[in-house]
């Protein structure tokens, strides 16, 4: 593509071009001109898309960032969707099964590891469920398929495709009266933001005005619950952690993008009339969990017998913990935020009434340091970590989280009942069998617990 970069000033340039095209007389004709300009533009645009480095890290390479990778670059336009046989797929996965209050949601994510819980939750108790995904390759694909997987055996279908393809959301929502969206999809993980903040921007930012865009404008207008992150309290001192806290301090460019989030919906919510919920997630773990996450990528290594690093704090924040909270207590959360929310008042892009803004901590009010997280985990595969303890790096970590969950349980009836313990024993054992992991082959590094 470097030969269609320009070498020369542009009027020497300009007039070679044209010297192809003799049938024009006038080589500064109106319509020369629009052909040289259309090409510069074309020549750029191609340059822009196809001179982008790919991600430099080998095994979390690139996310839903369309201009750095390039599946899924080919995914936003190769059209995969769309024809009768799809639509039918589509309709028959939004069957409400639950009357009269079933709701019809679209989950974005839905191949992702909050995403995929909550759809199978949702399907069960009879709802109309909707997956979207981009299957990106942030992580291992083959977990997504594999969830994939599981929820078609539930009876719900996960759409191929991006949240910032316009016409594919819009393509859903004329097909499916949605009541309800739960936005899932997003580039997570707070320290891969500092190898790849592009993917941030158009996953957490552009990506939800897209989702916002496609749902103002449907008609019905659905009610909109998303996940925000406990990242977004950042340098926040005051513990526990409350909604009424300061959140304009982020520690990473991933929290800023989540605290973005947060300003788009009250610009969605005061000018069309969308009901709105975000949920701060507060590390979520447990069975069908993320590899990019500490608990999952700490038992893989354990495993192998290979170092981890578990980081220190700096000065008086000594221990680094974090608010662990299991699986299946956010996924009640959520169910309740979209069974709670109230309802959108626009219509066809106008408002037509004030409609719920509302922000909810999810957590387990229980933090528990990294270095106990890794205790338990010795004693759950009974093998003996070998750990390599760094003081924290800058790279967006804070040293500590801890929720309030005092309004999500007035509004939600949200309580969270499992502890760390209890919810890392029911990972490790997803784990070894999804990985088919032979305890004899555990044994080899020092045994592995037996139920
Ligand atoms: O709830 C949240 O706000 C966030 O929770 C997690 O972010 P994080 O809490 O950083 O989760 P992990 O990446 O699993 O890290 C857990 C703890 O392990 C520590 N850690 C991480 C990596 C490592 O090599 N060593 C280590 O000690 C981190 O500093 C952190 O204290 C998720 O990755 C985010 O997507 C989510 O928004």
């Amino acid at each position: 593509m470097s030969q269609m970069k320009p070498e020369k000033p542009l009027h020497h340039h300009h007039s070679r071009l044209l010297t192809r095209w003799p049938h024009h007389s006038n080589p500064y004709s109106p319509f020369s001109k629009l052909l040289f300009w259309s090409f510069c533009a074309l020549s750029l645009f191609l340059a822009f898309f196809l001179l982008t480095p790919n991600s430099p890290s080998p095994n979390l390479h690139s996310t839903g960032d369309p201009s750095q990778n390039p599946s899924l670059r080919r995914s936003l336009r190769t059209t995969n969707w769309g024809g009768p046989a799809w639509e039918k797929k589509v309709r028959s996965s939004c069957r409400v099964r639950r009357s009269p209050n079933g709701l019809t949601v679209l989950v974005t994510g839905a191949a992702g590891f909050v995403g995929s819980h909550l759809s199978a939750t949702l399907r069960r108790r009879g709802d109309g469920v909707l997956g979207l995904d981009s299957f990106n390759d942030y992580y291992d694909p083959t977990l997504k398929r594999a969830r994939q997987a599981f929820l078609e055996k539930a009876g719900v279908f996960v759409v191929e495709g991006d949240i910032n393809d316009a016409a594919l959301l819009k393509k859903l929502f004329d097909v499916v009266p949605f009541t309800h969206v739960a936005h899932l999809a997003a580039q997570a993980g707070v320290r891969y933001a500092l190898q790849n903040p592009g993917s941030y921007v158009r996953s957490n930012v552009a990506g939800l005005v897209s989702i916002l865009e496609a749902a103002k404008s449907a008609n019905p207008q659905p009610a909109i619950v998303w996940a925000s992150s406990s990242s977004v309290y950042g340098l926040n001192s005051r513990v526990p952690f409350s909604e009424s806290d300061r959140t304009d301090r982020p520690a990473s460019l991933y929290a800023a993008t989540k605290k973005a989030g947060e300003e788009i919906a009250h610009v969605y919510n005061h000018i069309y009339g969308l009901s709105i919920t975000g949920l701060r997630f507060f590390t979520v773990y447990g069975p069908w969990g993320r590899p990019d996450m500490a608990y999952f990528f700490f038992t893989k290594d354990i495993l192998k017998g290979k170092p981890i690093t578990v980081f220190e704090g700096h000065g008086s924040a000594h221990t680094v913990a974090r608010d662990f909270t299991y699986i299946d207590d956010v996924v009640r959360g959520c169910v309740a935020a979209l069974d709670t929310a109230g309802k959108s008042t626009g219509s066809g892009g106008k408002k037509r009434g004030p409609a719920p803004l509302r922000v909810y901590n999810l957590g387990n009010t229980t933090p528990v340091p990294v270095s106990e997280l890794v205790n338990i985990l010795e004693k759950l595969l009974k093998v003996k970590a070998v750990r390599k303890v760094v003081k924290m790096p800058r790279n967006g970590d804070v040293p500590y989280t801890h929720a309030n969950i005092s309004l999500a349980e007035r509004d939600l009836g949200y309580k969270p009942v499992t502890d760390l313990q209890t919810g890392l024993k029911r990972f490790v054992k997803w784990y070894l069998d999804f990985y088919s992991v032979k305890k004899e082959a555990v044994k080899e590094h020092g045994g592995l617990a037996t139920e």
